[in-house]
């Protein structure tokens, strides 16, 4: 193969360049190559010459040859290109390569680009790390030649902007992104980097081409030449939208925690013993304690001594389950105050599922529960007293019988009845009613065991439980102990107060089988210890279950005969001692259609406590006037009717209309009605009975005192009662002929009621005997089984048409 020598200068040039050279034909066939292509690929001359110049080249860029070959055979220029080429050791070596043709001959001249090719793909691989960072990190870069003024802006710093990859805006376009709030802000950071190379790293918020709000980290620097001149700003631009987000988040959910009015505890899972991390501005108010106090502490420090171990222990489990706890725990304040924490924990887990804190919810509850327990409270006790109210006493009752079964003890029941209470409240006010009241439930309760039980069980009534008693009579000492505390004197507002009670006593050995009939018992000893005087006690007993009993079937029956008209009045005449009826006394008789003729003294004290007298009366005075009238009728001179008239009947308010609406409906003159007075009605409430009296005594009407003798009236309290009559009881006859102190107590009353001006009636008289000694008394009248016996009226009138002389005189003629 001919190989082409270069000639003169150019041998020179060829010979020491340090580029490679080389001549290959139109074909591509090396002709020549100069020392520096032979030393830098290692081919000695003569293993290149005549080959084609591709031996040396990577086949991958034969195409590329190919080409340039071809391009210059038709005549065209050839740009400079790269090619690799492989030395004889196989090392890669690039080569710029510039081609040019001859004559005959292409010249070729090839420079080692090696290092500038490495150069340009490390740059390559650093754009596209940098281009891969900033689209992660959502930051690009900027900067500004001061000498320009036009920022130039990379393609992330456009993305955000949602501007086109490679807008390049004005300086006042890209501050113009800022929002309004926030321009002085960037334009002062800015101006300030720009002539005084203040750097700046700004968070601030921009809005897009789009109009979406973005929140973007904006850093610049200045960059100074080698004078110190600032010639540039430049810097990056990162969307931190999303950090702000969740840092909004963040800062909200503090807020949130730091104001809510819950106490809120996190505590760290992972570290010994659960020490606080965070707590709240609510825990610390609740508490006391500062956040100082408590974090990397244990909050048991918020227990004590009161806090219940089974509260403990269900929030121990909890934690050790690591699930979700509800418990309403005794705390305590710093100040040791006691609280009730109403204290919701959860476990929080990471997002591996590993617990890593617990959050605590705590929400005190103190107000509310005593809110519950006044509530409870209330419900059970009685808001004058405080004392247990019926309900609770029902429970504690039911406890009592349960004790005393199953301990074979005794439980006492006493039934407190307040005596004469109700004329305090009605004459003294409520407010020393209340005070009273105050004042036994106090010393009741003083005077009992803590384990008894006073309830206050309506009124004036007070229960009183004796739980696990030994003996039955231990009951005594205490009730003893109750009766005289309570009848101690009562000091309100200076004033001295003084009140006894009644005690009724049920006991239960265990064996009752409902409770509430032990109150009822008491109930009815408490009753009968009344009527035995009062300030005192009375057992239970089955005698006195028998005899109520019978008064609360006598009671209905009685209902009955109200309404069934089942009562006759019969009448007793009373005598004159001139030997002349002067009137009848009106006695109700009631027959009932089974038990037959049910005498008064049976049913009227009854009728008296159960308010049926007020009916019964009135149809007594209704019957007796009208009755009178047919009796005066036919009586050739004045007869009087007199009426026995009840305590109750006679203090009711409409007593006196009653009366005189009677009158006037029968016709009967006043004068001829005598109503019969107990003294128990008279001695009551003094000035209020004579006015009524007086009234009765300015309608015409007279009044006789019944039973007179046995009630210890006073007599200078007599003088003042505007009364016609004395009736003398009949216990005061019954042995007048034999005992000198009846007689000398009835010559002694006629002759008092002589020197007052009262009539005398002398009641009872049964035997000629007892009526021959009064009849030497200067009396009035007389009655008794001895003149007549109460008879019905249709037997009266016969009675009155019969020659009452030859009667009289049968008996023992009185003129
Ligand atoms: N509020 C009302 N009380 C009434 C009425 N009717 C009767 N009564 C009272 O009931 C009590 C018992 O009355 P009674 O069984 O009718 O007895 C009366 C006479 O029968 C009885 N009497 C009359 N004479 C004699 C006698 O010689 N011996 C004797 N052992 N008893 C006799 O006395 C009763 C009349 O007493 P008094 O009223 O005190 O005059 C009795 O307390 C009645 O008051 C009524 O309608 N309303």
């Amino acid at each position: 193969m001919p190989s082409v020598e270069p000639q003169g200068k150019l041998d020179q040039f060829f010979l020491l360049s340090q580029d490679l050279l080389c001549c290959i034909d139109f074909a591509g066939t090396l002709l020549s190559v100069n020392p520096t292509f032979e030393s830098l690929l290692g081919y000695p001359a003569h293993a290149l010459l005549g080959k084609p110049c591709g031996v040396v080249v990577e086949p991958r860029d034969h195409p590329v040859i190919e080409a340039a070959l071809a391009s210059l055979c038709r005549g065209e220029k050839v740009n400079t290109f790269d090619v690799c080429a492989r030395t004889v050791e196989g090392q890669r070596i690039w080569l710029e390569v510039s081609a040019s043709s001859g004559d005959q001959v292409i010249y070729v001249i090839a420079r080692d680009v090696t290092r500038r090719k490495a150069v340009e793909k490390q740059l390559r691989r650093n754009q596209r790390l940098f281009r891969i960072a900033g689209e992660t990190a959502h930051i690009g870069g900027w900067y500004m030649d001061l000498a320009v003024g036009l920022p130039i802006w990379s393609e992330e710093v456009c993305r955000l902007h949602d501007m086109p990859v490679g807008h390049q805006p004005t300086l006042d376009e890209a501050l113009g992104f800022y929002t309004p709030r926030v321009q002085p802000r960037i334009r002062s950071v800015f101006t300030a980097c720009c002539e005084q190379g203040v750097s700046f790293d700004e968070e601030l918020e921009i809005v897009t081409r789009e109009g979406r709000r973005r929140w973007v980290r904006v850093i610049g620097r200045a960059v100074r030449d080698e004078l110190g001149q600032i010639i540039q700003v430049q810097g990056s631009t990162q969307d931190i939208t999303e950090r702000k987000d969740t840092e909004r988040q963040l800062t909200l959910l503090e807020r949130s925690v730091e104001s809510s009015t819950n106490g809120v505890v996190i505590v760290d899972a992972q570290r010994p013993d659960l020490p606080m991390v965070y707590v709240n501005a609510a825990f610390e108010r609740i508490t006391g304690y500062s956040r100082d106090d408590v974090l990397g502490r244990n909050c048991r420090f918020l227990q004590g001594v009161d806090t219940d171990p089974a509260t403990l222990a269900q929030l121990r489990k909890g934690i050790e389950a690591q699930r979700d706890v509800h418990v309403v725990i005794r705390n305590y304040r710093r100040s040791g105050e006691p609280f009730w924490n109403d204290l919701y924990i959860s476990p929080v887990r990471d997002e591996e599922g590993v617990v890593t804190h617990f959050i605590g919810a705590q929400n005190d509850i103190t107000a509310q529960r005593e809110y519950q327990a006044q509530l409870s409270h209330n419900a059970n006790h009685d808001a004058l007293t405080g004392l247990p109210n019926r309900l609770m006493l029902d429970q504690r009752l039911a406890q009592g019988c349960l004790l005393a079964r199953r301990y074979h003890r005794y439980l006492a029941v006493l039934f407190i009845d307040l005596d004469d209470f109700k004329p305090i409240n009605d004459t003294l006010g409520h407010e020393v009613g209340d005070f009273i009241l105050r004042e036994v439930a106090k010393r009741l309760e003083e005077e009992l065991r803590p384990w008894d039980t006073v309830a206050r069980f309506g009124g004036d009534e007070f229960i009183v439980l004796l739980p696990d008693l030994a003996q039955e009579d231990d009951v005594l000492q205490v009730v003893e102990r109750l009766l005289t505390r309570v009848s101690a004197p009562y000091w309100y507002r200076g004033s001295e107060l003084r009140i006894t009670a009644s005690i009724g006593i049920a006991t239960d050995d265990g064996t009752i089988r409902a409770p509430r009939q032990l109150i009822q018992q008491a109930d009815l000893a408490m009753y009968k210890a009344k009527r035995r005087g009062r300030n005192t006690f009375q057992w239970y007993t089955d005698e006195l279950n028998r005899k109520v009993t019978e008064r609360v079937s006598l009671r209905h029956a009685l209902q009955q005969a109200i309404e069934q008209r089942q009562f006759e009045l019969h009448y007793q005449p009373q005598i004159h001692h001139s030997g002349r009826v002067a009137g009848v006394e009106a006695l109700i008789r009631w027959h009932h259609p089974e038990r037959g003729n049910i005498p008064p003294g049976q049913f009227i004290s009854l009728a008296e406590d159960t308010g049926q007298i007020i009916p019964i009366s009135e149809w007594v005075l209704e019957t007796a006037c009208r009755d009178a009238m047919v009796l005066n009728a036919q009586s050739a001179t004045p007869m009087t009717m007199a009426i026995n008239v009840s305590p109750m009947q006679f203090q009711r308010p409409g007593f006196l209309d009653s009366v005189k609406n009677v009158l006037a409906r029968s016709g009967l003159p006043p004068a001829l009605l005598e109503l019969e007075l107990t003294e128990g009605v008279l001695m009551d409430s003094a000035e209020h009975t004579i006015q009524a009296l007086k009234a009765l005594r300015q309608l015409g009407v007279h009044i006789a005192l019944d039973d007179f003798g046995t009630g210890f009236s006073s007599l200078s309290y007599l003088k003042r009662l505007p009364i016609n009559k004395l009736k003398v009881d009949r216990s005061f006859v019954r042995d007048v002929a034999t005992d000198s102190r009846d007689a000398a107590i009835v010559e002694g009353v006629v002759t008092m009621a002589d020197k007052l001006g009262l009539e005398v009636l002398i009641e009872g008289v049964e035997t000629a005997e007892q009526f021959h000694h009064l009849r030497m008394l200067q009396c009035d009248h007389f009655q008794g089984y001895y003149f007549a016996r109460p008879m019905a009226l249709s037997v009266l009138k016969h009675f009155l048409d019969s020659p009452f002389a030859a009667t009289a005189s049968a008996a023992d003629p009185i003129s």
